[in-house]
């Protein structure tokens, strides 16, 4: 199997869709969007089409393009570059795995199908299997997001024997809070060389000390610099000012989410501090307000996140 010499590690930016002011796809900007994530961000690995890129809401035509423009721009500047083929039909799916595999991808993810559910790990098992058998050359991940398409069967479960079912699975991407499942699922399989991507960005410090080998989220597209610092100083050992970064980007998801945070407001968020123009969402998602974008400016600013400022030890008394 062609994989990649590297295990997919450390931040992975989940992009952004950029759309244009009437709803269709802006494939102009593809190309300084990555140029922003490696050198202002130093965000080198990129999760496409997944629930930040609206990916569900793309038709898979779209998808194809969206996929080929990253695989493209990514070009000799990206280490990685995974897909998202999630869908719910397994025919759309297998040909988006084939595509991504022709196009040169670095990888491709599934979520459960989440309308017709699978009720099962076996069932599900056997859906994501037809997908993965549809690219065999390419690494496999798990997107495990029960709390948006309500499959609920445990990641840790799933997890079992699962290379034996799947013989490309090189990993997991964890999208929930639930620190035991993905603990176990760290513990349960030492022996693997498994990617663990945690992805509920506020609370990575802690998947980090359980195991996780690195995250994907919709954070890192603008918060990826201040993220990276946690990330050396947690394998500085320095989990004091490791804590000071992760409480102050805290602060900021936690400002956010009181007022309503989602992809509309990722979008938003990302357009002011990167200059580059994301657009709207799509329907059903709702334009983030100005009110929201204003505040939202207020406090990366209060935060120093605008500047990119270096986070002192200790600053964590001193901002709010
Ligand atoms: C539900 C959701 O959108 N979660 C985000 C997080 O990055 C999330 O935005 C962040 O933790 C803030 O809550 C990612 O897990 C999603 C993601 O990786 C993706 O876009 O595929």
């Amino acid at each position: 199997m062609a994989f990649p010499k590297k295990k997919l590690q450390g931040l992975v930016a989940a992009t952004i869709t950029p759309m244009t002011e009437n709803g269709e796809i802006n494939f102009s900007v593809i190309g300084q969007y990555v140029d922003y994530l490696v050198k202002e961000q130093g965000v080198k690995n990129i999760f496409v089409n997944g629930t930040t890129g609206e990916g569900l809401s793309l038709s898979i035509s779209e998808r194809r393009q969206v996929a080929e423009e990253w695989v493209t721009k990514g070009k000799d500047k990206l280490d990685q570059v995974v897909i998202h083929v999630g869908a719910l039909s397994l025919k759309e799916s297998q040909e988006l795995a084939q595509h991504a595999a022709e196009i040169g991808a670095d990888g491709i993810a599934v979520i459960a199908p989440f309308f017709l559910k699978p009720w099962t790990k076996d069932i599900l098992i056997n859906f994501l299997k037809e997908v993965a058998a549809a690219a065999p050359a390419l690494p496999f991940y798990y997107y495990h997001i029960p709390a948006l398409t309500g499959v609920k069967i445990r990641a840790e479960e799933l997890l079992d024997g699962i290379q034996d079912k799947i013989p490309t699975f090189q990993g997991l991407k964890f999208s929930d809070t639930d620190l035991l499942d993905f603990g176990q699922c760290v513990d349960q399989n030492r022996q693997q060389q498994f990617a663990f991507l945690f992805g509920v960005d506020e609370q990575l410090l802690s998947a980090l000390v359980m195991g996780a080998t690195g995250a994907v989220g919709s954070t890192y597209n603008y918060l990826g610099k201040k993220t990276n610092q946690m990330l050396e100083a947690f394998e500085r050992k320095d989990l004091s000012l490791a804590l000071n970064y992760q409480f102050c980007i805290q602060r900021f998801i936690n400002f956010v989410v009181k007022l309503g945070f989602g992809v509309s407001q990722t979008k938003a968020i990302m357009t002011l501090v990167s200059g580059i123009p994301m657009g709207p969402p799509r329907l059903p998602l709702q334009k983030a307000s100005r009110e929201f974008t204003d505040s939202a400016e207020a406090k990366l600013k209060s935060l120093d996140f605008l500047s990119f400022a270096d986070l002192k030890d200790g600053s964590l008394e001193a901002s709010s």
